[in-house]
């Protein structure tokens, strides 16, 4: 039997999967690492879904994500010693204009891929260093990237570009978007679940530690929030979200920040946590009970319904929204507190639907069907390695 494994490096996450490969790819054993840099816990599931193990990395491993790789691997020795793992498929957030479709990592693609660390520099680093550890840990196996970006690069010129001078769109300053294989999961997810709705214009709101949203038409991405890189859109777990570039300017000229500052600034102090001044994690401000916790929850809540408008006027219309990630997943209070502010779009939420997802989530009536459907990326990964073996 033979097996592709991959690694799906988040900004705060490790997720991880075995396949076997004898037909579509099933997963045999996954993991996910949550809150790495901080308390990092480890949980490993089985082919059904059940929990096998659970516990605190060490200090060592919890500190940064190429720990995090090494316990996953150390996982994968444990349970599953036979093993044959053929390819790996791993996860990178960007490929830049060129890369539209997963590919098999060379010396020469290795190298454009970290030409655009700085274009995602909380991300990037950490998909590199899973290819590292992985063609040190399989010297053997085949190595492919499947991108955040490919799934976007349809976009129209107009929602492609920024109003800058076209040098600029020439050098590569477009609006790439991300989480692609998310989408590419929830798009065939509706097609099984409702043909006509995939068919017509779905926005699905991938919500977690990194969120944006995608307005999806026949299957295909029209438009997306997150842009140039994975700071644009709503507001996250430690990132601003849309935010007007004079304040950019006001920071460089009036407060003397520098580059790096500013980088920091935006991709780690801010959002939630710099909103809330207590966490990045939703959980912890739901229960907070702190004003500032309250105001970051309703800063979030906020934007997300207004990028839902706006998606919906680039799509000229909307026939359903999708809920999904971290917190699209799990937090059934967002989702309400979201929905409450779109009865003007034609959503209606049903609370006991609400509370316990299956997967439709707003009432029979509700003329836009409102569903939660957990993504799947390591899935779409997993097809994509297999796939080119
Ligand atoms: N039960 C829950 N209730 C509320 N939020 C949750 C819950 N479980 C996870 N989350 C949130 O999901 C986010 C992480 O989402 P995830 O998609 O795993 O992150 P990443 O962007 O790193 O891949 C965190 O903000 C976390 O608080
Ligand atoms: C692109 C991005 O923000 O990814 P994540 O949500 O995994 O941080
Ligand atoms: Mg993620």
């Amino acid at each position: 039997m033979s097996h592709v494994l991959t690694l799906n490096a988040g900004s705060s996450s490790l997720k991880f999967g075995l396949f076997e490969t004898a037909t579509d790819p099933v997963a045999v054993l996954t993991g996910l690492i949550d809150q790495i840099g901080g308390a990092a816990t480890i949980k490993v599931k089985d082919a059904a879904d059940e929990t096998l193990a659970f516990a605190e990395l060490s200090p060592e491993q919890a500190a940064n994500h190429v720990g995090a790789v090494q316990a996953s691997l150390e996982q994968i020795a444990t349970y599953f010693p036979e093993a044959r793992i053929q390819a790996v498929g791993h996860r990178i957030v960007h490929g830049g204009a060129e890369f539209s479709a997963p590919v098999e990592i060379t010396d020469d693609v290795l190298g454009r891929l970290e030409s655009f660390v700085p274009l995602a520099p909380l991300h990037q680093p950490h998909n590199l260093a899973g290819i590292a550890a992985a063609i040190e840990a399989f010297p053997e196996a085949r190595q492919v990237a499947c991108f955040d970006t490919a799934f976007h690069r349809q976009h129209s010129f107009v929602q492609d570009t920024y109003g800058l001078p076209r040098a600029y769109y020439d050098k590569g300053v477009r609006r790439y978007g991300f989480h692609g294989s998310s989408y590419e999961f929830i798009s065939g997810a509706v097609a099984e679940i409702d043909p006509a709705l995939h068919d017509g214009r779905v926005a699905v709101a991938h919500l977690g530690n990194g969120a944006s949203i995608c307005g999806i038409h026949g299957g295909k991405s029209v438009a997306s929030t997150m842009g140039f890189s994975p700071l644009d859109g709503v507001a996250m777990g430690t990132r601003p979200g849309q935010i007007d570039p004079g304040v950019l300017l006001y920071l460089m000229s009036e407060e003397n920040m520098s580059a790096a500052q500013i980088s920091d600034l935006l991709y780690t102090e801010s959002g939630l946590l710099g909103l809330s001044g207590l966490s990045n994690d939703m959980r912890s401000l739901l229960a907070s009970d702190t004003v500032e916790a309250a105001q970051a929850i309703d800063y979030f809540c906020t934007r997300i319904r207004m990028e839902i408008g706006s998606l919906a006027a680039a799509m000229q219309g909307l026939d359903g929204l999708v809920f999904t990630g971290g917190i699209g997943e799990n937090a059934a209070a967002i989702r309400a507190q979201i929905c409450a502010g779109l009865g003007w779009l034609g959503i209606e939420m049903d609370n006991a639907r609400n509370a316990a997802p299956d997967p439709r989530i707003s009432t029979d009536n509700s003329p836009v069907p409102v569903m939660v459907i957990p993504t799947n990326e390591e899935l779409v990964i997993a097809r994509a390695a297999a796939r080119l073996l």
